[in-house]
């Protein structure tokens, strides 16, 4: 994407630091996201990728440092108020009710965002106007012909989708994705790398994900977070060819 980088970020963190212990996870982290752009993090295993989402989705509190996401300092909000402000982490796989059906899945992230509770053992689906906006973000992912089969009964690919329509069903600008690729066949991936092409084109997407040539193909910029520091940003060419990052981590994954 041309020009993004020009305009006020979306969404700012600066100075992000999370401990666990003595164990510092995530240290100094600083990076802006431009409106539209699609911002990958990657790193190995441990550098504190998904930590660094909680942080930025709500979930965990940072020990220091300053979220701002449209203007506004969200430092001090918890990840409920996030996510009505438009700021919508994909749920954990886990997170999936599967006795419920996918609709009442995506009914209840709308319910969520509505405001009129968080009580997720409410099945949401008697709601009509909920119902729609649910069928719309099913719609988006290509899940609607799934609408009424449990979620349980879905395959893993599909669940992924699911979870980004979950995402998507709370109205948010920026979406944060941790590994949506995890676990996927090549044809589901197919599917994944498609649909988040497609949500580039609506949305501020931060993406973790471990798929090079998935994060390659689909980034504006890249950062790398290694044992909690970030040691680049760039264009997926710059990221390629910095020699930092290929002593850190790509020529780790090309070993
Ligand atoms: N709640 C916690 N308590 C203690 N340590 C934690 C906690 N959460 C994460 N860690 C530790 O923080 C480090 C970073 O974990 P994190 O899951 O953020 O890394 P990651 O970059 O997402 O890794 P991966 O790519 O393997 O998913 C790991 O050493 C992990 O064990």
């Amino acid at each position: 994407m041309t020009g993004a980088h020009a305009s006020d970020p979306i969404l700012a963190i600066a100075g992000l630091r999370k401990s666990f212990g003595a164990l510092t996870v995530t240290d100094d982290v600083t990076l802006d996201v431009a409106p539209g752009e699609l911002h990958a993090i990657i790193g190995p295993n441990g550098a504190g990728k998904t930590t660094l989402i909680h942080q930025i989705s709500g979930m965990l509190r940072s020990d220091r440092g300053k979220v701002t996401f449209r203007g506004r300092d969200i430092t001090g909000l918890n990840m409920v108020e996030r996510v009505r402000l438009g700021l919508a982490r994909s749920f954990q796989i886990t997170s999936i009710l599967d006795g419920f059906t996918v609709l009442e899945n995506a009914a209840m992230a709308v319910q969520a965002r509505s405001g009129s509770s968080f009580r997720f053992f409410r099945p949401a689906a008697a709601e009509r106007a909920l119902n729609t906006e649910a069928m719309a973000a099913l719609a988006q992912v290509g899940l609607e012909d799934r609408a009424d089969r449990r979620a349980g009964s879905l395959s893993h690919g599909e669940k992924r989708q699911l979870e980004i329509a979950i995402a998507l069903a709370t109205a948010a600008r920026v979406l944060l994705l941790d590994e949506p690729l995890a676990g996927t066949g090549r044809e589901e991936s197919g599917v994944l790398v498609d649909l988040m092409r497609t949500l580039k084109s609506s949305h501020t997407i931060v993406l973790i994900e471990h798929d090079m040539e998935a994060v390659f193909s689909l980034a504006d910029r890249v950062s790398v977070l290694v044992y909690g520091r970030l040691i680049a940003t760039g264009t997926p060419g710059a990221i390629r060819n910095d020699p930092d990052v290929r002593t850190a981590y790509l020529g780790e994954e090309a070993a």
